[in-house]
């Protein structure tokens, strides 16, 4: 039975709950049929479990902004708490140690951007890599999913560990495996069944695979903590694990949260938020711009006029150049790279568009809904720069513009993200042409579902442009 007042749903059936209304390979066409049905806040019970969901602008932006603290827990018996041992911070739930390591890494990503290594030296050394290894394909095709995924990883282990990885380096493939496999096996049917059913909880499910893989990467972070405190400076931090230690040491036993226990976790968190999120997103940005040649054509016209007389794309050189802005914008829309947001809970009784939410429910934000609500934007379903332009040409971002969510739990990396996304994009496209090889076939624009989305694999064919 549904609680007074609580959103509307399908009928609930004994132990199943309406986990029979959900594909478990891919619950997103479910979730925006169930919409349809029952509108924008309903309610599905996931075995025994209630889990609202919220769907389009307005119910997102109450949720999430107005009653931002109302939404902003995160619940704490799924099957990924267990795999992260409660200690991370992305699935940590609202409180002051969530609040004090997410202020800190927030303080500390920004410090950087200040330093003499500025995030943006970091960013555009990483690129040189990416674009050697582009270089090497000229003329022929190549599948751009590793040079991506390892820009992305290496840009944030720049930034947490100080170093970057040669792309066949152990420590870069064993932690990348990893994670591969545990997303795999978190997305897959059994975790959802986990979840729902916490009666299975004792029985041998295929998850012992999981928490080895959790093992094999805090090994490998403790080594580098390990070796972090032999070389460093008090006071001189070179990196995040670096400036972590000394926040430790200025705490001393102030009966914080933090911990080096706690630093183990945090960091392969952010290693983790930063690397499929940001690759998955240029990896559909460059399969939509191989195939929008026209699109790709203005905004190398525009960085060529932009950046004339210039060695290489700066940040700010974003304000000149709408068009650019608008494609990646379109891109992020488009790429939905998080669909679902990351779980959240309700941290109190409270209210949502009219429905009673009792305190401890299970939240699950669909941006998918808004980030193509129909009515918010000129075109939801093509890819279109036009939806972030205005008549003037200029560049506009609605507020609907939601891929990284909203409120107290957005994502944290949206500055660098965004930072990245503008300096690889734009430096690539200087540089070289890129074409969907003739014999591809028509491409498939379908992404695979998993926490985040990704293309299809696909190859890409490499030209130097005439003007470099
Ligand atoms: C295109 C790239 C990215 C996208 C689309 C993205 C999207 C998201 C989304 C949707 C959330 C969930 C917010 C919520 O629960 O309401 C999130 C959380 C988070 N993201 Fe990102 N993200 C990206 C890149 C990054 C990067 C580069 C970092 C690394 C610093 C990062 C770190 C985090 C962290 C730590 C959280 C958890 C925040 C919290 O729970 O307080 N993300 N991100």
């Amino acid at each position: 039975q549904r609680p007074k007042n609580f959103p509307p749903g399908p009928p609930i059936l004994p132990i199943l709950g309406n986990i029979l209304h959900l594909s478990l390979e891919n619950p997103l066409k479910d979730f925006e049929r169930l919409r349809n049905t029952y509108g924008n806040v309903y309610s599905l019970f996931l075995g025994t479990r209630p889990a609202v969901i919220i769907n389009g602008m307005k119910a997102m932006k109450e949720a999430m902004v107005t009653k931002g603290t109302d939404f902003a827990g995160r619940p704490q018996d799924l099957f990924v708490n267990d795999a992260t041992q409660r200690k991370g911070l992305i699935l940590a739930d609202y409180g002051s140690s969530w609040r004090d390591h997410r202020r800190f890494a927030l303080a500390t990503l920004r410090n950087f951007g200040l330093g003499k290594h500025s995030m943006e030296e970091r960013i555009r050394t990483e690129i040189q890599y990416t674009v050697d290894t582009l270089e090497k394909s000229i003329g022929n095709t190549l599948n751009p999913q590793v040079m991506f995924h390892n820009a992305a990883s290496n840009i944030i282990c720049q930034v947490l560990f100080g170093t970057r990885y040669e792309y066949d380096d152990e420590f870069i493939k064993v932690i990348v495996q990893c994670f591969t496999e545990n997303t795999k096996i978190t997305n897959g049917p059994w975790t959802v069944l986990y979840d729902s059913f916490p009666i299975i909880h004792d029985l041998p499910l295929p998850f012992t695979k999981v928490l080895k893989n959790v093992e094999t990467c805090r090994n490998l972070v403790i080594g580098l903590i390990k070796e972090h405190k032999k070389t460093r400076v008090h006071g001189e931090p070179r990196d995040f694990v670096d400036c972590y230690l000394d926040e430790l040491n200025k705490r001393g036993d102030d009966g914080s949260s933090f911990s080096e226990e706690r630093l183990i976790m945090y960091a392969l968190d952010l290693h983790f938020a930063g690397t499929d999120t940001t690759s998955n997103t240029l990896l559909t940005g460059f399969l939509y711009l191989m195939t929008y040649p026209h699109i790709q054509e203005r905004c190398q016209q525009e960085i060529d006029e932009v950046l004339e007389g210039k060695d290489q794309a700066s940040f700010d050189d974003r304000h000149n150049m709408p068009y650019m802005q608008a494609v990646i914008h379109e891109v992020q829309r488009i790429a939905n790279t998080v669909p679902l947001s990351v779980p959240h809970c309700t941290t109190k009784d409270t209210e949502l568009m009219g429905y009673s939410i009792p305190r401890g429910t299970l939240i699950i934000p669909n941006l998918t809904s808004v980030l193509n609500e129909e009515g918010q934007w000129k075109f939801p379903n093509e890819f279109n720069p036009e939806n972030f332009l205005n008549d003037q040409g200029e560049f506009v971002k609605p507020e609907t513009f939601m891929p990284f969510s909203a409120g107290p739990r957005m994502c944290l990396g949206e500055g660098l993200a965004r930072m990245e996304l503008f300096l690889i994009m734009v430096t690539l496209l200087r540089k070289f042409k890129f074409i969907w090889p003739e014999d591809a076939g028509e491409p498939d624009y379908t992404p695979v579902y998993g926490v985040t989305l990704n293309p299809k694999p696909y190859r890409m064919k490499i030209q130097l442009r005439a003007t470099q």
